[in-house]
C-alpha cells in the first residue's frame, strides 16, 4: 500500500513586488519520503520551502500537513521544523541548552529533556559536546546540532534549506549520508532545497526540479537522469552533450547519421546524449563522422573530446580502450541512447 500524503501544496503562488516567485505549484511527499527542490539560483525553491514552514505567506494556494490546512498558522505553531544554511544557534548557549530551549516550551519534565536530548546527539553523532557553546565547535558539528535540534521537536515534515552547502565537500557527504541514515531510521518526512544536483541525486527518493517559478519534471533520480523531460533538465542535470539535428518522416539526421524518430517531431531538434552513451567504430561505419581532439585520462576512465559537424562532443570510456584513440584520428560515432527536443521547446 503507498504511504499516505503528509505534506500536499495545492496551486502555491507567490509574487513578489519585483514580478518574481512561483506560480500555481502543486506537489505531494509522502510520509517518510525525502524529496529535493533542485534548481538554478532564483527559480523560488526557498520560497516554496519557507512558505511551507509558515516564514513567508503566499498569495494563493493551500498547503496541508497530514490532512489539514497550516496556512493561517505562524511558523512555530505549524507541525515543521527548517535547518538552515547558516545553522542559527544561540551562540550564548551550551548545546545542552540549545537543544533543550524547544523541550522547555513544551513543559516536559527534566528527565524526558535529557533522555531526548542524549539519544539526538547519540543519533548525529555528538555525544559529549553537551557543556561546549557553538562557537567551540566546527562547522558540521554546529549543523549537526541545527539537524538535532530540528529533530527533537519531532516534526510531520521537516524542511532544509541547503543546510550543507557552507561545508567542504568531503564534510558535506559525509553529512548527506548520516542525513540519508536518520532519515531512515526515525521515517522522516522531508523537503529538502539545493542547487547542487550531485547531492540531489544522491539524497533523494524524488527530484523536483524547478525553472522560473515552475516545476519542469518531478521523478525520481534515476529517471529524471535517464528521461529528462524537457531540455532545460537534460540541460541541468549530468553530463550532456546536445547536438543540432533535423527531424522528418523518415528519422532525425545528424548529418549522414540517422536516428530513429519515436515522438515523430519534424523540423529542427536537439538530440540530447549523454557521454556514457557514445560508441565508437572506425571511421568507415554507419555513424556520426567525427575527428578526435583530445583525449584526456582521468583515474579508470577517460573523456574525449571529438569535433563532429554537428557540434563539439564528449565521450566517456574506459581507460584501456581510451588507449586506441589519439588526437587526430577519425572515428564514427553512434548513440547507444539519446533523447531529441523540440528546438522551440528551450
Ligand atoms: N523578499 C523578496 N523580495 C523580492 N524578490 C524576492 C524576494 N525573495 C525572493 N525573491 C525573488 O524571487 C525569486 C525566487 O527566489 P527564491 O529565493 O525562492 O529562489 P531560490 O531558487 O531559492 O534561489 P537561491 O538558490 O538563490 O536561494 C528570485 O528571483 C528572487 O530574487
Amino acid at each position: 500500500m503507498a504511504a499516505p500524503i503528509q505534506l500536499s501544496i495545492q496551486n502555491l503562488t507567490k509574487r513578489y513586488k519585483t514580478g518574481d516567485g512561483v506560480s500555481g505549484i502543486s506537489l505531494d511527499i509522502a510520509r517518510g519520503e525525502l524529496v529535493t527542490l533542485l534548481g538554478p539560483s532564483g527559480c523560488g525553491k526557498t520560497t516554496v520551502l519557507r512558505s511551507v514552514g509558515g516564514f513567508l505567506e503566499p498569495d494563493s494556494g493551500d498547503i496541508q500537513i497530514a490532512g489539514k490546512s497550516v496556512l493561517h498558522l505562524p511558523p512555530e505553531k505549524r507541525p515543521t521544523a527548517m535547518v538552515f544554511q547558516s545553522y542559527n544557534l544561540w551562540p550564548h548557549m551550551t548545546v545542552y541548552e540549545n537543544l533543550a530551549f524547544g523541550l522547555k516550551i513544551r513543559k516536559q519534565s527534566k528527565e524526558q529533556i535529557r533522555e531526548a536530548v542524549d539519544r539526538a546527539l547519540r543519533l548525529v553523532r555528538l555525544p559529549g559536546t553537551e557543556k561546549k557553546r557553538p562557537g567551540e565547535l566546527s562547522g558540521g558539528q554546529q549543523q549537526r546540532v541545527a539537524v538535532a535540534r530540528a529533530l527533537l521537536l519531532e516534526p510531520a515534515v521537516l524542511l532544509l534549506d541547503e543546510p550543507f552547502s557552507a561545508l567542504d565537500a568531503k564534510l558535506r557527504n559525509e553529512l548527506r549520508e548520516e542525513l540519508r541514515e536518520i532519515q531512515s531510521i526515525a521515517k522522516l518526512t522531508m523537503m529538502f532545497v539545493t542547487h547542487d544536483q550531485e547531492e540531489a541525486l544522491s539524497l533523494s527518493d524524488r527530484i523536483i526540479v524547478m525553472n522560473r517559478g515552475n516545476i519542469e519534471q518531478s521523478a525520481s533520480p534515476q529517471h529524471i537522469y535517464d528521461a529528462p523531460a524537457s531540455l532545460f533538465v537534460a540541460n541541468f542535470i549530468g553530463r550532456m552533450n546536445m547536438l543540432d539535428g533535423m527531424a522528418d518522416e523518415e528519422g532525425i539526421r545528424l548529418n549522414r547519421y540517422r536516428l530513429a524518430n519515436p515522438e515523430e517531431m519534424r523540423g529542427e531538434v536537439v538530440v540530447a546524449v549523454r557521454p556514457e552513451d557514445v560508441k565508437w567504430e572506425d571511421p568507415s561505419g554507419p555513424g556520426l563522422a567525427a575527428t578526435v581532439k583530445q583525449v584526456m585520462i582521468l583515474g579508470h576512465y577517460a573523456e574525449i573530446t571529438l569535433l563532429t559537424e554537428s557540434g563539439v562532443l564528449r565521450m566517456f570510456l574506459p581507460r584501456e580502450e581510451a588507449g586506441q584513440l589519439s588526437g587526430g584520428q577519425a572515428v564514427s560515432l553512434t548513440f547507444s541512447k539519446y533523447k531529441a527536443f523540440a528546438k522551440t521547446s528551450h
